[in-house]
């Protein structure tokens, strides 16, 4: 059965203006794809300049294209007209590849057929029966459920799943396949993000580095945020027309079904750590108490938080610890984390990184794999400075900006090797906390300053040489704005490190830096944008995900200035 509600449904679950299924006629002769890289995704208006944003659809039908084309002339030879098959209808396929959205792409077996099949849970070499649930006419794919498994890839291992709820659940892909595997995998995603979205020639960009894998690839998300839906009609239940809906019983809690806007009730989560896991049967248990206090549906937090306590402490207060059942406890050598799970959104919460202390509103964004946080940030300061001499000799880079710096991740874990850092974030929240963690962490105000601003205005606050200055990037998915890259390159740092949960809106903002603004309508070659890349690479902060997190690393080329002017990037940013 196709899940309920999914002839709306898109790519993890996203809504897709209805396309109705094609008639027999209309699917005959060649296809044609309409407004390639240029319709609205789901990430909001497009960018004038920067076209690409980012989303799943788009995304995905670069690896229809891709696909179609490896297999195309072969198939277009023996290719006869045919209608597509109807909704419900099910077809044996093929998968022939993972897209970078997560889910497997097939061909029909029984036909040439040019209609790419995505279903999700799938991977190369599963032969599967598929049923079909929507086709997207134009773009050639159709979206379709793994209702039978015929042949299984040689690459899964079904012994891998940790989760019964695998397979139903949009949060995991990939539990079925070797960790080796999903690293190998997402380091195809990078490169294809940077081979489809950054607009330059393959000279100007490096071979991809290995992604580098979570020491923990369960047990590591550090917040989950389950929920429930309101009762029947529940968004009447505002009081204004003295409708209160009331649960007649307990809602599934949890998260989405895999390609529906259904949520599925998961009593727990083996990618949440354990006192998340605790916190999350506890708060299951809370609601179930106070249902009749819900009039509509809500969002659960969980967030863990960590207590540091030495070993001599910890041997006083030992078997209160450890008869508590909403502690976890550690042995972290000198140490013992005491790990609990806070719901409250407005508490504080602490996170240890290293020896760095980072002490944030449970509500408020942190990144959500403590484990992976160390090496991650061990290799940013390994590669935020030339590692060459050759690269070192110019002027001594003493000054950080950290632009999109949060509650100052990269400000606290970098300080020692600046003289001064300038972290900026739009949320004022967020510089209270990360001035908070600077003084935790015993970093000077002399040193490191905050200010709360759109990334965009912090060029009006730089007073540190730009022959002297790197620039940190890590902004949401939808990447950085024109203002903020143009004003970027019209400054032109020595250096900027780019890290990213969307390589694919990475790919294409480095594109400016490296290729220029006015690339897209004059070519390509280095210099244009001032950058070079010297380092790229992705870091799996969500094992047993489609998601990957992107590091690129760029310097400035000599001359890197002249040449812009002279393709009026420059120019541009002086003049606004
Ligand atoms: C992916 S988080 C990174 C935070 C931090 N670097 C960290 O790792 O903890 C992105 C940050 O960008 C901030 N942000 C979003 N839009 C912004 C804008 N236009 N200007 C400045 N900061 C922005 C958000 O508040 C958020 O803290």
């Amino acid at each position: 059965m196709a899940p309920p509600g999914a002839a709306n449904q898109g790519v993890n679950g996203k809504r897709y203006a209805e396309t109705p299924l094609r008639s027999e006629e209309e699917s005959r002769g060649s296809y044609k794809f309409k407004n390639k890289r240029m319709r609205k995704g789901h990430g909001g208006e497009q960018n004038q300049i920067l076209k690409t944003n980012g989303s799943n659809e788009e995304v995905l039908l670069e690896d229809v294209i891709a696909l179609l084309k490896s297999v195309n002339l072969e198939r277009e030879k023996k290719r006869v007209p045919e209608p597509l098959p109807e909704r419900l209808e099910e077809v044996e396929v093929t998968i022939h590849t993972i897209s970078s959205t997560g889910d497997g792409l097939g061909l029909r077996n029984d036909t040439n057929s040019d209609q790419v099949y995505v279903i999700p849970f799938t991977a190369p070499g599963d032969v599967v029966t598929a049923k079909i649930f929507k086709h997207f006419e134009q773009e050639k794919y159709s979206m379709a459920d793994n209702v039978k498994l015929l042949t299984p890839s040689p690459y899964r291992d079904d012994s891998l799943v940790k989760c019964q709820y695998f397979a139903s659940c949009s949060g995991c892909q990939f539990q079925m396949l070797p960790y080796n595997y999903q690293l190998a995998h997402k380091k195809t995603i990078v490169e294809k993000a940077y081979k489809n979205f950054s607009n330059l020639p393959p000279e100007l960009i490096p071979v991809i580095g290995d992604t580098i894998g979570s020491p923990l690839q369960y047990g590591y998300r550090t917040k989950l945020t389950p929920h429930f839906d309101g009762p029947p009609d529940a968004r009447r239940s505002d009081g204004r027309n003295n409708i209160i809906r009331k649960f007649e019983k307990l809602p599934p809690i949890g998260f989405m079904k895999k390609g529906t806007r259904a949520t599925i009730d998961i009593e727990d989560c083996p990618i949440g750590t354990d006192a998340v896991r605790i916190g999350n049967k506890r708060e299951r248990k809370r609601v179930k108490d106070e249902l009749h206090k819900y009039h509509k549906g809500a969002t659960l937090l969980l967030r863990e938080s960590t207590e540091r306590i030495s070993k001599a402490d910890y041997e006083v207060s030992k078997e209160d610890l450890e008869n508590d059942e909403n502690v976890v406890i550690e042995d972290r050598g000198d140490f013992v984390h005491k790990k609990t799970c806070v719901t409250n959104p407005n508490a504080q919460t602490t996170e240890y990184v290293d020896d760095f202390n980072f002490v944030n509103p449970a509500g408020a964004f942190f990144q959500n794999n403590n484990s992976i946080l160390p090496v991650f940030t061990q290799y940013i300061r390994e590669h935020i400075l030339p590692l060459s001499t050759l690269d070192s000799t110019g002027p001594k880079i003493k000054h950080l900006i950290d632009a999109y710096s949060g509650s100052g991740l990269f400000t606290i874990t970098l300080s020692s090797l600046f003289t001064t850092s300038l972290g900026i974030d739009i949320s004022a929240s967020s510089i209270t906390s990360a001035n908070n963690n600077a003084t935790i962490n015993g970093i000077p105000p002399t040193s490191a300053k905050f200010i709360a601003a759109d990334a965009a205005a912090l060029f009006n606050s730089i007073e540190s040489p730009p022959a002297e200055t790197v620039v940190m990037i890590d902004p949401p998915r939808k990447g950085c704005d024109e203002s903020f890259l143009k004003q970027l390159v019209g400054y032109g740092p020595a250096r900027i490190v780019y890290v990213s949960c969307n390589v694919h809106t990475q790919a294409r903002d480095i594109g400016v830096l490296v290729g220029g603004m006015k690339g897209v309508d004059g070519g390509f070659g280095v210099g244009k944008g001032g950058y070079e890349i010297e380092s790229l690479c992705g870091f799996d902060f969500f094992p047993q995900t489609g998601h990957v997190e992107g590091v690129a690393v760029l310097k400035r080329i000599a001359g890197g200035v002249e040449e812009g002017y002279k393709h009026g990037v420059v120019e541009d940013a002086v003049k606004e």
